[in-house]
């Protein structure tokens, strides 16, 4: 496999197989949403659209980063998040980064989003699909982001042979800007971080799947995804 890493701005519209990392904390909030039963989520491109979503399927719960806003249910803190029971649940997030990545690749012929939590599952996908060059959008901080760029080595190394040290690529995303500023959000009081967050974004592999999004209904929308045993080539 040939990783190809690069940010949001710099990432091909349509490339074969991407893989669109946030660490801090979109697609961690995503894995443990479907460890708590979520059935799908969808990205929104916009908070309006976002609430337009919610005001059309009053049963879905809308998740947005920053602090809480009236019309929204969630926030995007994994530590909030894995404490709820979201069985059967659609979820709609919008995020500055994870989201925005995933939509910025929406037309890639596979689009997996990952984060530690999924990095095996994915890893062990790439591998299974027996994926040629794969884009992995680092999204945070327009690609220099320290803990999606040490989350999409790792993945990529991992597709190599599972026989990798985490360690040294969590200890990058711990030093990480992000991982700072939520620190420093926690001592400010601010009310949409949880002091637990910066921990779950670094627990590897609590979530067995990969996370694959799809268009559907003019959405895209992402769900645990596992490839076929045996893909007919390779992609
Ligand atoms: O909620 C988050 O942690 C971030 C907000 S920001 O990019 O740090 O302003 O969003 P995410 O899309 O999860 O990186
Ligand atoms: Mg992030």
């Amino acid at each position: 496999m040939r990783p190809v890493f690069t940010g949001i701005p710099g990432a091909p519209a349509a490339p074969g197989v991407a893989v669109v990392v946030d660490v801090m904390r979109a697609f961690t909030v995503a894995a443990w949403a479907f460890r708590r039963g979520a059935e799908r989520i969808v990205f929104a491109r916009t908070l309006r659209e976002a609430l337009a979503l919610k005001a059309r399927h009053p049963d879905w719960l809308a998740c947005q980063d920053g602090a809480p806003m009236p019309g929204f249910d969630l926030v995007n803190s994994p530590a909030r998040l894995r404490a709820l029971d979201l069985r059967g649940r659609t979820v709609v997030q919008k995020t500055t980064a994870g989201t925005a990545g995933a939509l910025a690749v929406a037309d890639a012929g596979l689009l997996l989003c990952a984060s530690f939590a999924v990095a095996g599952a994915t890893a062990g996908a790439l591998r299974r699909v027996r994926a040629q060059t794969v884009t992995f959008v680092v999204t945070g901080d327009g690609g220099r982001a320290e803990e999606d760029r040490a989350c999409a080595q790792y993945i990529a190394e991992r597709v190599r042979t599972d026989d990798v040290d985490a360690g040294p690529y969590l200890a990058r995303a711990r030093r990480s800007t992000a991982a700072a500023r939520l620190a420093d959000g926690v001592r400010r009081g601010w009310a949409g971080v949880d002091p637990e967050d910066v921990a779950v974004c670094l627990e590897t592999d609590t979530f067995p799947s990969a996370m694959a999004a799809t268009r559907e209904d003019g959405h895209l929308v992402l769900r645990p995804w596992a490839p076929p045993e045996r893909p007919a080539s390779s992609v």
